[in-house]
């Protein structure tokens, strides 16, 4: 019998969540049933949607939500080997049983010596966000502008650094002057410390006088608002999340947007990547081919041991990762 570590939501969150908030627990295994498979965790993620979602999906004592590469351990389904590494949404768990259905295999053409734990950030499911969310919501063009906040982290790098390669300028902003100087190693044009700047509304202006093209926004609240001032005419804004919103106990109220909107005969649109599952092998492949050229760069913000999943997505939340924030067990 194996003994599987899970963390399950032991209280719904109240603002930020606390470490308090979660308990750990331990779970046997049954023997596995024919096509069944036994896995085990070995990188986890942590997600700003885990936030939302908990309070929307989850009931207090449920295992957290959450995906993972696991490897499998034993298997009595003939579709998969021992050894075999995998994508699951399986949990916050070190250990789980599956039919196969829920599981996706790597990309044949990833290579040995590339992470793994690349299949939670850059090339899954935040890559394939940020490669949608531009090409189909943005539907950037080249030479145009292109802003992006969260700049510096799973999303929002690879926001930026698509654009590039698609010809355009980019902006980006982050929390943190090490960000900042992180954006303009993988060749951001312009980006800047929304902490720290005195005025917003100028340092977006400084970094594009002419205003935005696109504008990809993972915030929302205050900069949203001030950054749909400077889209051009015709702009296109991809609200693909809203982090400054998510740890609010009373929802913020922010301006209207009417205005701006009908004057500039903006488009904003709001998206779940699960919107293109069935173009995800799509995404994959190309952002695969991208990172193993060179041409986009990742970096992860990597915690060690499964005790510790609860710090790395508060610290998440708190803005500490630069890049895709994963948990290795
Ligand atoms: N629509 C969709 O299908 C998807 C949406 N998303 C959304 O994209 C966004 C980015 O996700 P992801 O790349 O995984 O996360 P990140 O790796 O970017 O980590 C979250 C980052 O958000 C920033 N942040 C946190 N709180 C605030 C705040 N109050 N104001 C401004 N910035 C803040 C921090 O960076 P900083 O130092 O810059 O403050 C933090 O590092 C999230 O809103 C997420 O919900 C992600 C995946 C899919
Ligand atoms: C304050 C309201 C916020 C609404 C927007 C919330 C989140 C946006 C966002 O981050 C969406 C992310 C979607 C991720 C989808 C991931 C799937 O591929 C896997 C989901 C795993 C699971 O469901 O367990």
């Amino acid at each position: 019998m194996v003994t599987a570590k899970v963390w399950v939501l032991k209280k719904h969150f109240e603002g930020f969540p606390k470490t308090s908030d979660f308990d750990l627990k331990k779970i046997e295994l049954p023997e596995l049933k024919d096509g069944e498979l036994l896995l085990e965790s070995v990188f986890l993620s942590v997600d700003p949607y885990m936030r939302p979602y908990s309070q929307r999906d989850m009931k207090e004592g449920d295992i957290m939500i959450g995906t993972q590469v696991a490897r499998i351990l034993e298997s009595k389904n003939p579709a998969f080997t021992v050894g075999t590494f995998v994508v699951a949404s399986s949990g916050w768990r070190t250990h789980f049983i599956s039919d196969g259905k829920d599981l996706q295999l790597l990309p044949s053409s990833w290579p040995e010596s590339l992470p793994k734990s690349l299949a939670l950030g850059t090339v899954g499911m935040p890559g394939v966000t940020a490669y949608f969310g531009l090409l189909e919501v943005c539907k950037v063009k080249p030479g145009e502008t292109v802003l992006v906040n969260a700049a510096a982290g799973a999303v929002g790098s690879v926001v930026g650094q698509l654009a590039k390669i698609g010809g355009c300028k980019v902006v980006g902003c982050a929390g943190s002057d090490d960000k900042v100087a992180y954006l303009k190693k993988i060749g951001f044009d312009e980006a800047f410390n929304y902490k720290t700047v005195t005025s917003l509304d100028e340092a977006l202006r400084k970094a594009s006088p002419d205003g935005y093209d696109c504008f990809f926004d993972n915030v929302g609240g205050e900069f949203a608002s001030i950054a749909i001032n400077q889209m051009k005419k015709y702009g296109r804004i991809a609200v693909c999340g809203a982090i400054s919103q998510y740890n609010d106990s009373v929802p913020q109220q922010g301006p209207y947007l009417q205005v701006p909107m009908i004057f500039k005969e903006l488009r904003m649109e709001g998206f779940i990547v699960t919107r293109w599952n069935n173009r995800r092998k799509e995404a994959l492949k190309a952002l695969l081919k991208w990172v193993v050229e060179g041409k986009v760069k990742c970096h992860e913000q990597v915690t060690e041991g499964f005790e510790n999943m609860p710090a790395a997505f508060i610290g998440m939340l708190k803005g500490e990762n630069l890049g895709k924030a994963i948990v290795k067990v």
